[in-house]
Order: C-alpha cells, then structure tokens, then sequence
C-alpha cells in the first residue's frame, strides 16, 4: 500500500529542494501512462482528479483505479488529490473514497465561478482543515483568483472559473494575506494567483514578468518560507504538441503557456506542487488524430489509446524529471492517514512562520 499524503510528499520535496507535477487523471490509460513515468524515473506521484474527472469517471472507479495503481506499482508512494474542491461536501466524499489530499479553492464560491470574499475563503478553507486533519488527509486551499493578467479576464475555458473582468488586485495574490490566511487557516499548501490560468490559451506570446508575475511567487515565499506554494494552470503548451495536433486537421491558435524554466524559478522560491493537465490532453490528442489520420480504415480503440497513453508517458516523465522529482521515490516511507492524523493532534505539523510574525496557526 503506497498511498501517501501531500503533506508528506511536500515535507520531503522541500526537504530536497525539488517540485512534484500534480497530473490529472479521468481514465485509465491516463493513470498507467503517469506510473509507467513514475516507474521509468522513479519519482513519487500525485495524481488528482476535478469535481469534472469524478463525475466522468464514478467515484468507484476512480478509487478502484487509484487502488489498482498503487497495487501494480507498490514502490511508488501515490497521493491522490483532489483538485479544485469547491465546498466542504466535496472535499468529505473525497476524503470517504480514499483521496489522501484535497483542495478547498475557497477563492472562488460554492459555484466554481463566482469570486469569493476574503472571510468567505478563510472560513470555508478552515472549515476544511478541521475536518480533514482529523481524518490524517492534507488540504490545498488557494488565494486570488486565476486569471490573465494580459487581458484582465478571469478564466472559464474549462468550465470553472470567472468569466468576467477581475482587476490585477484580484489576479494577484496579496502577500500580507498569504502571511494572515495560512496563520487562520492552517493549510498544508496554498495556491497563488500570479497570470496562470487554466486551459491552453495563457499568453499571446511568450510571457514576461508583466503577465507571469513570479516576482509574487518570490514576496511570499520570503514572507512564508515554511509554507508549500502551488502553480496552477502551469502547462507549458509546447510547440510540438500544437504542431502536431495542427498537422493532423487540429485548429488550435497559437498559444504560449508556462516556459518550464520560469516554473524551475518558482521551485527554487517554494513552489512544491504544479499541476499540469493541459499538456497531457494535448499529447493524447496529437497522438490520436495522428493515428486516425494515417489509419483511416482503423476502427480498434487499443490502436490509438496506446500511443496516446504513449504520448502522456513522454510528457510526465519529462516534468518528473525537469521538476526534480525524479529519483524520489524509493527514499520515502509513506506514512498512513491515521499516523497523520495523530501528528496533526500533536501540533507537530503546525504552521511554522518566520520570527518576525510570531504567529501560529489557529487550528
Ligand atoms: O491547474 C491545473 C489543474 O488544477 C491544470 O492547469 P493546466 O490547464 O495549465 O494544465
Ligand atoms: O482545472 C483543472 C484541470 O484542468 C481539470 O479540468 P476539468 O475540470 O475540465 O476536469
Ligand atoms: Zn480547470
Ligand atoms: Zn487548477
């Protein structure tokens, strides 16, 4: 049984100065493709699945999915998260399906899409906290709202999010909130606002400091330097994978995503967990219109879903490797949800701040 929680995954990864890829899965072939990467490299896994991948999938099959996972490759310790929980409901049906982490995105309300008020978030993330670390399981919460800084809007590409104009204030995390937010809420990591947004279309051209604002990443991290930081939306959309969809009847428009050396910046200042989906999709569907278009007389599922599952394993084990998370796995023992939960009773895990604050978290 390999499954681990984030909080550990995260302990050691800023312990060894590296970042883990949080990859999304809906299907089965996206779960072999992230532990054949893992296996290839050795690196520890988090797989997460939206309030979208549950509803696709079933909840039982993604938890017997999750177990088949860990059963096949027992050397690898596995945190199932989830991604992007948008109430105290959703984070509890996780946790009762065997997620080891989850999200409360409290930056957003109940409805995934509305901007929620600062006490609004606290309150639920805190909520969220309780309950969860008294079951052992770790909590994402997030601060600011994803967004284009380029445009000003918020980002509803995929279904959730804003679709409206937010102001920078919004788009940017504050960093004096970050210190007062993970002080009330006592959250194992916290996701920031800086210009990423979901989906493929980030950046109409190769992003700058003006629309990337890693100088955010860098504040917070100087002011928390004990707190896990998270990158959403943070797929690089590599050309290749636009080409090729492109080449093969695809019409994507020219896109920029996250240049992984500007996510390797963010590592070094304390970002532990960036979650990458985009890519994957967009590897999957290279693969696939590659085939179909080649092979038109084919007609057997396996014949395209093994090189898109292929295409995914590249694409992980790539950011395993680029992340530094490669060569991980074997030095950690997971330690159970019940053993978590008792060092959560103990204080032990408490947020630790810097001397100049002196606060503690309210948990
Ligand atoms: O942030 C994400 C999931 O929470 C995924 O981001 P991308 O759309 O950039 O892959
Ligand atoms: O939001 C992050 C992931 O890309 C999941 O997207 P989804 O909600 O469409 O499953
Ligand atoms: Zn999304
Ligand atoms: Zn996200």
């Amino acid at each position: 049984m390999a499954r681990i929680t984030l909080r550990q995954l995260l302990d050691h990864a800023a312990e060894h100065e590296y970042g883990l890829p949080a990859f999304n899965i809906n299907n089965m072939e996206q779960g072999l493709a992230i532990m054949e990467a893992a296996d290839a490299v050795n690196s520890p896994v988090i797989i997460q699945a939206s309030r979208g991948a549950r509803s696709y999938a079933n909840d039982i099959m993604l938890a017997r999915m999750i177990d088949a996972l860990a059963e096949i490759y027992p050397h690898i310790p596995v945190c199932m998260h989830q991604d992007h929980g948008n109430g105290p409901a959703t984070c509890a049906t996780a946790i009762q399906y065997g997620f080891t982490s989850v999200m409360m995105d409290g930056s957003l309300m109940e409805d995934a899409k509305t901007p929620a008020s600062y006490e609004y978030n606290v309150e639920v993330t805190r909520k969220v906290v309780q309950m969860a670390h008294s079951c052992g399981v770790s909590v994402e919460g997030e601060l600011g709202v994803l967004g284009s800084l380029e445009s000003g809007m918020g980002e509803a590409e995929d279904g959730h999010g804003f679709e409206g104009v937010l102001s920078h204030d919004e788009l940017l995390t504050d960093p004096d909130q970050a210190v007062d937010f993970v002080g009330q809420t006592g959250v194992d990591a916290l996701a920031i606002a800086m210009g990423t947004s979901h989906g493929a279309y980030k950046f109409t051209r190769k992003p700058d400091g003006d629309v990337l604002a890693m100088n955010v990443i860098e504040e917070i991290h100087r002011r928390l330097p004990n707190t896990h930081l998270v990158m959403h939306g943070s797929s690089s959309v590599p050309q290749d994978l636009q080409d090729i969809i492109n080449q093969y009847g695809g019409e994507m428009p020219q896109t920029w995503g996250v240049p992984v050396e500007e996510i390797q910046r963010g590592i070094k200042h304390g970002v532990r967990k960036i979650n990458v989906d985009t890519d994957n999709r967009m590897a999957m569907t290279g693969a696939i219109r590659k085939i179909l278009a080649e092979k038109p007389g084919e007609f057997d599922p396996r014949a395209y879903l093994k090189p898109a599952k292929e295409a995914m394993r590249k694409v992980c084990q790539a950011r395993f490797v680029e992340f530094g998370s490669a060569g991980h796995a074997d030095k950690i023992k997971a330690l159970s949800t019940a053993t978590m939960a008792r060092r959560y009773a103990s204080g032990e895990l408490h947020a630790k701040f810097g001397a100049s604050t002196g606060k503690v978290a309210a948990e």
